[in-house]
């Protein structure tokens, strides 16, 4: 994705740290965040912050944004409910690269209880980094739509 376009990013209390993390280290290579919280460790309500970063890139084609939480289900389930987001909870590097290749995923979930910081960042690297191959693919995330 090109780095002049915003990332809308969001978390809850269990993804803060990693999210913060992810921030400071892409701000210094360049790219640009729109942070919609949560902005501290206080408990709060996955779904609060899931929801506006799937508005931001629904209404910004081509954007590409970030969800965090414990396991990163909460707010992957989310940010799902939403007409035209294909949201994917990645694991490790591989998984980041075929969401984009092969799924056009325009969501990365992290779980932030189950990785380190620099697996995150990897992960988030990858999929900002990584296209859409199109072809046979493009077939299959046409199907995906219902309603
Ligand atoms: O949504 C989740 C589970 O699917 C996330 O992991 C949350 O971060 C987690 O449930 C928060 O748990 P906590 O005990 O309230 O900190």
């Amino acid at each position: 994705m090109a780095k002049n376009k915003i990332i809308p990013i969001g978390a809850d209390h269990a993804g803060y740290q990693l999210k913060e993390a992810v921030i400071k280290h892409f701000k210094e290579l360049g790219y640009e965040f729109k942070d919609y919280g949560t902005h501290s460790e206080e408990s709060i309500d996955y779904p609060d912050y899931g929801h506006p970063v799937a508005n931001h890139v629904q209404e910004n084609d081509g954007t590409l944004g970030i969800v965090i939480c414990g396991s990163g289900n909460g707010i992957n389930m989310t940010v799902n409910k939403h007409q035209g987001i294909r949201s994917a909870l990645v694991w490790n590097e591989e998984l980041a690269e075929l969401a984009r290749q092969h799924n056009d995923a325009n969501i990365i979930a992290l779980p932030a209880r189950f990785i380190s910081t620099e697996l995150g960042i990897k992960m988030v690297e990858k999929f900002l980094t990584t296209a859409f191959e199109g072809g046979r693919h493009q077939n299959r995330v046409n199907k995906i739509a219902c309603g």
